[in-house]
């Protein structure tokens, strides 16, 4: 799908997880043309992305599609070539400061002491951070712990934390303060499949509370449920981006006839109006478009024919990711 159709309709179709819109801008996250070149490399080129309110948007694409890149300029520690962006409404990067007050990031992660407890590790990074009223700090370090699901591991040592309550750490750090956005870049990278499943279940946790969140990964299998958005990176450009259910309506459905008389069945299916049919040996294929299947499947019976198989399948999601990126996929549960 070409971007500036998937732009078209992103707005009609993004679903109740846009009624965070009313409270503000309807896109947390906007960008103009945005383009980062290092050297002779369009690392990301001229990409506008549209992340809703209120979404929880799969930043997605192989590792080198310039995902990381855009990451870093939304969140202004890059300067951008060219285009322009802003977040939470504010432009970037004139009103900086003030947009990213209410922006919590994972990017490479917090330096973390393996020797101290995640009690202290929050404690230490609360103090460190300028604006914090150290007054309020305990109650701060202890919200954060709990709305991460880590209050009953609160004092022990770092190193002895699995790798999804470390993850989980790093995400309590980046609420140390009130957000409304939350940019996670690849935050499951590494992680086992309970690691995994811990992070998912904390971002659905977040986003129902009205958290926006935009989470990138080179995997789908790994984030697609928990997303209401998705906008997929192939070299440097953004090469479909809408709500799920818009970009599963992409897919083209595929009737599949098996049958010992494939020649009539074709003729059949092209009477019926299904459009590019074509038979190999016993199978028969075609595009269904908006025939009914039972209208077609009575032809085929009204005709005679034997039908060993009658199937309209729907290309998956994954599908569209590895015909989009050429990209494998894993699925993790
Ligand atoms: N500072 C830099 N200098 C030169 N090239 C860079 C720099 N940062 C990134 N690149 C290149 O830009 C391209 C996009 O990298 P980026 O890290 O944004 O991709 P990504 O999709 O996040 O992949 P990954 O998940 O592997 O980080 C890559 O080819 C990378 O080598």
């Amino acid at each position: 799908m070409p971007p500036s159709a998937a732009t078209d309709e992103f707005t009609d179709g993004a679903g109740d997880r846009l009624v965070g819109a009313a409270l503000g801008s309807a896109l947390a996250i906007e960008t103009r043309g945005l383009t980062k070149v290092f050297g002779a490399q369009r690392a990301v080129d001229g990409i506008d992305l549209q992340v809703p309110t209120g979404s929880v948007y799969g930043f997605l694409g192989p590792n080198g599609s310039g995902k990381t890149t855009t990451i870093r300029m939304l969140l202004g520690l890059v300067s951008p070539t060219d285009g322009d962006h802003e977040i939470l409404g504010h432009p970037m990067p004139q009103e900086l400061t003030t947009a990213l007050h209410r922006v919590g990031s994972l990017i490479e992660g917090p330096a973390f002491h393996s020797h101290l407890s995640g009690l202290a590790n929050l404690r230490r990074l609360d103090a460190a951070d300028a604006r914090s009223d150290a007054s309020s700090s305990e109650r701060r370090v202890h919200e954060a712990l709990d709305r991460v699901g880590l209050k009953p591991a609160a004092n022990k040592r770092f190193r002895t934390y699995s790798l999804g309550m470390k993850q989980r750490l790093a995400i309590a750090a980046a609420l140390l303060a009130p957000r409304d956005l939350l940019v996670l870049d690849e935050p499951t990278n590494g992680l086992d499949p309970q690691g995994t499943r811990e992070v998912r279940h904390l971002v659905s946790t977040l986003a129902a509370e009205g958290i926006t969140v935009l989470i990138s990964s080179h995997l789908l299998g790994e984030i697609q449920q928990i997303c209401s958005h998705v906008g997929v990176m192939r070299a440097g450009q953004l090469v479909a981006q809408g709500s799920i259910e818009e970009l599963r309506a992409t897919q083209t459905a595929q009737l599949v006839v098996h049958t010992p008389d494939p020649r009539l069945a074709a003729e059949v299916l092209t009477r019926v109006g299904v459009a590019a049919v074509r038979y190999e040996d016993e199978v028969v294929t075609g595009e269904p478009g908006a025939e009914p299947p039972e209208r077609i499947s009575a032809a085929l019976a009204d005709a005679g024919i034997r039908l060993r198989r009658f199937a309209i399948d729907r290309p998956s999601l994954e599908d569209l990711y590895v015909s989009l990126t050429g990209e494998g996929f894993e699925v993790r549960s």
